[in-house]
């Protein structure tokens, strides 16, 4: 069984995350899962916080001389920012004259860091976070609602990737395919993991010329308008074995389990697999993917409408699936709310935020999947290192008969 945990606020001195249940011998360094976190602070549309603040990423146990030891993996990202958190977010009691003066600290009002925040915006788990635990103000809430928690999960997607790809050859890439109303071509063409280089340099990591150019016009008109954004993001992987996942119960099936993993980001309010809600719409005749034998005898599905499940497993063909993210909730056109401590009305606290943040939602969607797809694995290969679960993999494939095969061996 693969577990894993994150814990950690966005202003505290670090993220942390554990992951359990890894086989030994995945190959991954330091540098690996840096240029994962590095990959999601890119996007055209993040705020200031992106550029000024850093990850420094430690592997603190599970890890030795690059090669992953099968006990628990722990990661720690450390916040560059912390000294000057050090006091508003310190784990021991600190008295109110040290916190009065951490708002004392110049005229930006950026800098006032213990303020009481009593004006919850509309959108983030501000209102409700005081309500059920307790707070009087939203500081303990935002600290954890907050999408900095992202960083810790992707840190362990990369190393969920990279052991994918060094047992059975599978690998991932995302792309953005919408922002506001810019989306890319209905049907365009798709990314492959070859072309992870060219999705970093572009703005809004979309993979059409078209696409990109409507994404960042929306970005622009929002920027000015003093609005925000959310949009869609789509995660491909490739060369997956048939039957991850089961039919046998609502939660083994692999389209649930991404479903889940999927709806657990912050912001991402609906989940699509394959051609989801546009499959509803159609005729079964034109909403499925008929089957025939290629050439060499291999079966072959014409279409990929399914997105790769069928009954709640892997069907072997390209795994597609989409998230749709809602727009940021801080918004600097400040939207109307109350303020807890008081009976005027008021406008909702607004420091700073992203105007729009769905390229980096991609980078945290592919991690969510790659951590499902190697659970998924672990489960149905085994295996206390990459060799053993390499070759359980290789025994299951050759294990089914020549004519039932979608693959060429
Ligand atoms: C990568 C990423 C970055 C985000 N950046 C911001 C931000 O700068 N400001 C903000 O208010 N919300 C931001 N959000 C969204 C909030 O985290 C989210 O709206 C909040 O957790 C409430 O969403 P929920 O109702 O889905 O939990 C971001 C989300 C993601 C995935
Ligand atoms: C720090 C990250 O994202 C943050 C996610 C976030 C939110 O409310 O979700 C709000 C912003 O933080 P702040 O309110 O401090 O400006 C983002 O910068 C990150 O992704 O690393």
């Amino acid at each position: 069984m693969l577990r894993w945990l994150t814990a950690g606020e966005s202003h505290g001195q670090a993220l942390v995350a554990t992951l359990e249940g890894l086989p030994a011998g995945v190959e991954v360094t330091t540098s690996d899962v840096a240029d994962a976190l590095a990959r999601r602070r890119l996007g055209y549309g993040r705020g200031a916080r992106m550029k000024f603040e850093r990850d420094e990423v430690t592997f603190l146990g599970g890890v030795r001389h690059g090669r992953t030891l099968g006990s628990p993996l722990a990661v720690m990202i450390g916040n560059t920012e912390w000294p000057k958190w050090e006091t508003v977010m310190g784990a021991d009691p600190v008295d109110d004259a040290a916190l009065a003066r951490s708002n004392d600290v110049g005229a930006e009002k950026e800098l006032a860091r213990n303020r009481p925040l009593t004006r919850p915006r509309p959108g983030h788990a501000d209102l409700v976070g005081m309500q059920k635990y307790g707070f009087d103000e939203a500081r303990p809430v935002l600290e954890r609602a907050s999408a900095r928690e992202t960083a810790a999960r992707v840190a362990l997607g990369e190393v969920a990737e990279r052991f994918l790809e060094q047992a059975y050859g599978i690998r991932l890439v995302a792309h953005t395919v919408a922002i506001g109303e810019g989306a890319a071509p209905a049907d365009g063409p798709l990314p492959t993991p070859d072309d992870v280089e060219e999705l970093d340099a572009n703005p809004v990591r979309a993979w059409t010329r078209e696409g990109t150019d409507a994404m960042v016009a929306e970005i622009e008109a929002a920027k000015k308008d003093g609005d925000t954004l959310g949009g869609v993001v789509e995660v491909l992987a490739y060369d997956l074995p048939p039957g991850l996942g089961s039919h046998v119960h609502w939660d083994r099936r692999l389209d649930s389990r991404l479903a889940g993993a999927l709806m657990g980001i912050q912001a991402i309010k609906g989940v699509e697999v394959g051609d989801g809600f546009t499959t509803a719409r159609r005729r079964g005749s034109a909403a499925h993917d008929e089957m025939e034998r290629a050439v060499d005898g291999t079966i072959r599905r014409r279409t990929g409408r399914a997105g790769g499940t069928e009954g709640g497993m892997s069907t072997g063909e390209v795994l597609r699936v989409r998230a749709g993210m809602k727009p940021i909730s801080t918004v600097p056109r400040a939207l109307d709310t109350i303020d807890v401590a008081g009976t005027d009305p008021a406008t909702a606290i607004h420091q700073r935020s992203d105007v729009c943040a769905v390229p980096a939602a991609g980078v945290v969607a592919q991690a969510m999947v790659a951590l499902v797809l190697a659970q998924a694995c672990v489960e149905k290969f085994g295996g206390d290192s990459v060799a053993e679960s390499a070759r359980n993999h290789r025994g299951y494939l050759a294990s089914i008969p020549q004519l039932m095969r979608s693959w060429d061996a």
